[in-house]
């Protein structure tokens, strides 16, 4: 549906937004540069809420349709308070803001060391990104002055549940594993769906999903370890079901805000993914396993590299690693007399 905007349009200055895009494993970044209305606040999470509250209009003309479309998503550079952090960021999709992207990650990874905002060294430039779950370490291969794949250490990825059992309506009760990579999300695999991920049509796998995601929201409080705003509920992500060490890739669909379909493995729920296949003793740290998107094929690989603590849960540091590539460049306008100025979503 089209909103009315919260900003006076006689009164604000023009809407000029500059963006560069990029897509990592398929899944859309569009990384605002230019044009975005100061965002107050001390901390990441305070700037989240801030944006939130009161610019929200923006994201919404950004990710909706016309500008956008339903599974667009963004990414809003803001000053870092943690010190040891070279660029602070915000992401955005459909439905709101997101605590932690490990696609957007990957691309900004590549944004930074191409932009000069971080001094480059070969073979590997390292850098730090404060994302509102916490600062996530990024390597980017950067070789001949050119930057390349990226992998990442987010925050400690713990597991929440095992073999929670939710009822859903229409599937019948399933039991899913739900994990932390920055955000939690529910794991089932396909089967348990009546689905076959290699076949099913996407918009079947959003429906189930989705309906995963409905009835572990209303069965399951979750708890984080340091923040109640980092304690919600992200995303469904189903699998393949094959979580025996292969070297072939395990296929996933992740479907998280308002059933927004990753085009990408997902950095951030394959973060939580290895946390569980970790604590099933599937996966080793010697040999990364191939995680590939259920859209689109693309592969992103993930490996537990030390295990740790985070306040009461048994955590793990999972490497993430993926390609992101740019697609262009875009300015974004909007004129006041536009009925659809603010965007809207068809479904
Ligand atoms: O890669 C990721 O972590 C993200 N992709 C879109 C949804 C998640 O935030």
């Amino acid at each position: 549906m089209a909103e009315k905007s919260t900003l006076s349009d006689s009164k604000s200055p023009p809407f000029v937004i500059k963006t560069v895009e990029m897509h990592t494993g398929g899944e859309p970044l569009r990384i605002i540069t230019e044009g975005y209305p100061k965002i107050q606040g001390k901390t990441i999470l305070e700037k989240r809420a801030y944006v939130r509250d009161h610019l929200d209009v923006f994201r919404k003309r950004l990710m909706w349709e016309p500008r956008g479309h339903y599974d667009m998503y963004g990414a809003l550079l803001v000053e870092p308070d943690d010190e040891t952090a070279d660029i602070g960021v915000l992401f955005m999709h459909n439905e709101g803001y997101s605590t932690m992207c490990g696609h957007a990650c990957i691309g900004l990874g590549r944004y930074a060391v191409d932009k000069g905002l971080v001094p480059t060294k070969s073979p590997e430039t390292e850098l730090i990104i404060q994302c509102p779950t916490g600062p996530v370490k990024v390597w980017v291969d950067y070789q001949g002055g050119k930057s390349g794949r990226v992998r990442f250490h987010s925050v400690p990825a713990f597991v929440f549940a095992l073999d929670q059992e939710v009822d859903v309506p229409d599937y019948g009760r399933v039991k899913v594993d739900i994990a932390y990579g920055g955000a939690f999300y529910a794991f089932l695999p396909d089967s348990s769906l009546g689905l076959d991920l290699r076949t099913a049509p996407v918009q079947a796998v959003r429906t189930a999903a989705t309906a995963v995601t409905e009835a572990v929201k209303k069965a399951v409080p979750l708890r984080h370890p340091e923040h109640p705003d980092l304690a919600f509920f992200y995303g469904t992500i189903i699998t393949d079901g094959r979580d025996e060490y292969d070297p072939t890739p395990t296929v996933q669909t992740s479907v998280f805000g308002d059933a927004s379909v990753d085009r990408s493995p997902c950095g951030s729920g394959t973060t939580a993914r290895v946390a569980v296949l970790h604590r099933r003793g599937q996966i080793e740290p010697s040999k990364a396993r191939q995680f590939a998107s259920g859209p689109t094929g693309s592969v992103m690989t993930g490996r537990p590299v030390r295990e740790t603590k985070w306040g009461e849960f048994d955590a793990v540091i999972v490497e993430v690693a993926g390609n992101a590539y740019y697609t262009g460049t875009a300015e974004s306008t909007v004129e006041p007399d536009d009925p659809l100025k603010n965007g809207f979503l068809v479904k």
